[in-house]
């Protein structure tokens, strides 16, 4: 699992840390570990002279990076062509100083002459330092760090000092703008921006040990890796049996979507539910029986539901049949047990699932979440989905202080978002192909969630295990290609077998 800690709780680790330790220590340290990684990555042919760019900013990221050309110099030996670009008025004194020492080539883009050297630079380099911004930044960049980014070799190796510059270091604003790096370089620990920042923007993550203790800090942010898996899932014991490993009840669909439970259902028991109970009319019944066959109908003893996924829940189109279900989601919904709401349920529901303890998992995408809080969110009159997706984990946060719950909330980037005061971190999954985004994958995801709330995961663990797997198995079940939903399902048992017997899963 990747942990990542809040700028604030990151600053004042180094505080502590930097306590007794010469004034420039923790920035020697910084800049050595990025020195190696970018040391590793210089072009191999001896018959060119690598250039390295730093684009520098005005605080201690650039220190950071003027720092690193210094010690590049020194680690590598050969020759080499060094360039720092300034981006601000100002710079990192001794970072400064030392890049002078060691012959670093330094041009000041806030003047015209050294503009036009740094865009030609920008041009030819082979690795480009980004040393804007780190924790001290912000989402966006000035116009002329922007123009400058632009510049940048499209073949050139990016590595982000810290934090890619333009990108939200606290990952609450996926912005686009700014600097995508091919990899990230960052110290002490990871920040929440590589874990809940748009999925590829960081690239490839290293952590440089430069003497934080953070390990008695929680986490603000969180991510599943694969060999999490084999932690979390409930694989059954020899005593287990149907009833112990979890049932799930779906109250699904209507005679106007049949598909979604049909889906929701095939996707619980290939995740391994012990059994799951479908509750439905008689259309999708149908449907259902034919292509699960292990399903049983009709309501009865289970250990949690997913409601929602095809249910109608518009007055205007409920017959008789129509509200039976609805009757039948609203028992679920005002029950104890755990509960996955998803799709047409979330409309059903006005403020917190009455049983305080009742565990919930809400499961919409940015549309859903839009409308759910324009209606329950008294300081809302209307939200978009544009505006869900420009602040996801904001509004994620939003709904589950709301409804007590946790929200899952969909999309290339999947987050988890506890209820506040929970004092659980944020999870965010970025697993699956863009393929992944199909009609009734959602359906999916919401069964998968289900089977794991049924075996007893809280929904935390329940949400983000289940974006995790539908994610991977949705790339399995096709790599590279298109996936449709029903394969997504269909492939789970095999991904989670797979992911069970990675020998790093199983030490
Ligand atoms: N504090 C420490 O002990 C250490 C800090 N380190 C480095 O220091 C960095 C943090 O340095 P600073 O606190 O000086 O902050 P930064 O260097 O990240 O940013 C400097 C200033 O730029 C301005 N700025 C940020 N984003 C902007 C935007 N989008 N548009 C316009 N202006 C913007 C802000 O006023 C900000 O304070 C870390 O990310 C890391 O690279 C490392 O050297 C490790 C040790
Ligand atoms: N760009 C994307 N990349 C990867 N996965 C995506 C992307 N867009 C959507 N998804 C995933 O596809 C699923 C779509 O769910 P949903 O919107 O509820 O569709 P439906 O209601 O048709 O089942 C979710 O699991 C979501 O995370
Ligand atoms: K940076």
């Amino acid at each position: 699992m990747i942990h990542a800690w809040s700028v604030d709780d990151v600053r004042a680790a180094e505080e502590r840390a930097a306590r007794g330790l010469p004034d420039d220590e923790l920035m020697q340290r910084a800049a050595q570990g990025l020195a190696a990684v970018v040391a590793a990555r210089l072009p191999a042919d001896p018959h060119t002279q690598p250039l390295v760019v730093a684009l520098v900013g005005g605080g201690n990221n650039g220190g950071d990076a003027l720092h690193a050309l210094a010690h590049l110099a020194a680690l590598v030996g050969e020759p080499l062509d060094l360039v720092a670009v300034l981006t601000g008025p100002q710079a990192h004194e001794a970072g400064l100083a030392a890049a002078r020492e060691v012959g670093v080539e330094v041009h000041d883009a806030t003047t015209e002459p050294g503009r036009d050297a740094a865009v030609e630079i920008l041009g030819l380099a082979d690795v480009v330092l980004d040393g804007v911004y780190g924790i001290g930044g912000r989402a966006g960049l000035p116009d002329l760090v922007a123009a400058l980014v632009d510049t940048i070799a499209e073949d050139a190796h990016v590595v982000a000092v810290d934090v890619p510059s333009g990108a939200d270091p606290g990952g609450e604003v996926p912005t686009g703008e700014g600097v995508w790096a091919d990899e990230t370089v960052t110290f002490g620990g990871p920040k929440p921006v590589h874990v809940l920042g748009t999925a590829d923007r960081c690239g490839l993550l290293t952590v440089v040990d430069i003497g934080l203790d953070l390990d008695e800090v929680t986490p603000a942010a969180q991510r599943l890796e694969h060999d999490d898996l084999a932690l979390l899932w409930p694989v059954p014991g020899p005593q287990d049996d149907k009833y112990s490993r979890g049932v799930l009840g779906v109250v699904a669909g209507g005679e106007s979507y049949t598909g979604a439970p049909a889906l929701c259902v095939t996707a619980a028991v290939e995740a391994g539910a012990g059994m799951v109970r479908y509750v439905g009319p008689p259309g999708p019944t149908a449907l259902v029986r034919q292509l699960v066959p292990e399903a049983v109908h009709g309501a009865g003893r289970v250990q949690a539901w997913v409601v929602g996924p095809g249910l109608d829940p518009a007055p205007e189109s409920w017959d008789r049949l129509g509200l039976d279900q609805v009757a039948a989601a609203r028992r679920a919904l005002d029950g104890d047990l755990p509960c996955v709401v998803d799709a047409g349920a979330l409309d059903l529901l006005d403020g917190p699932r009455e049983h305080a303890g009742a565990r919930t998992l809400l499961t919409p995408h940015a549309g859903e979440l839009a409308r759910l809080i324009s209606r329950v969110d008294p300081d809302v009159t209307e939200l978009t989905r544009e505006q869900v997706s420009a602040e996801p984990v904001r509004w994620a946060r939003r709904a589950a202080q709301l409804l007590r719950c946790t929200v899952l909330l969909k999309g290339g980037t999947t987050y988890v978002v506890p209820p506040p005061g929970s004092g659980l971190p944020v999870r965010a999954q970025a697993d699956a192909p863009a393929w992944a985004g199909t009609a009734g994958s959602g359906d999916v995801l919401a069964g998968l969630a289900g089977a794991l709330l049924a075996a007893g995961l809280d929904p935390l663990d329940a949400g983000s295990l289940a974006a995790l797997v539908h994610g991977v198995a949705a790339h399995d079940a096709n790599p590279g290609g298109p996936v449709r939903a029903l394969a997504i399902a269909q492939q789970l048992p095999r991904t989670v077998a797979r992911l069970l017997a990675r020998p790093e899963a199983r030490r």
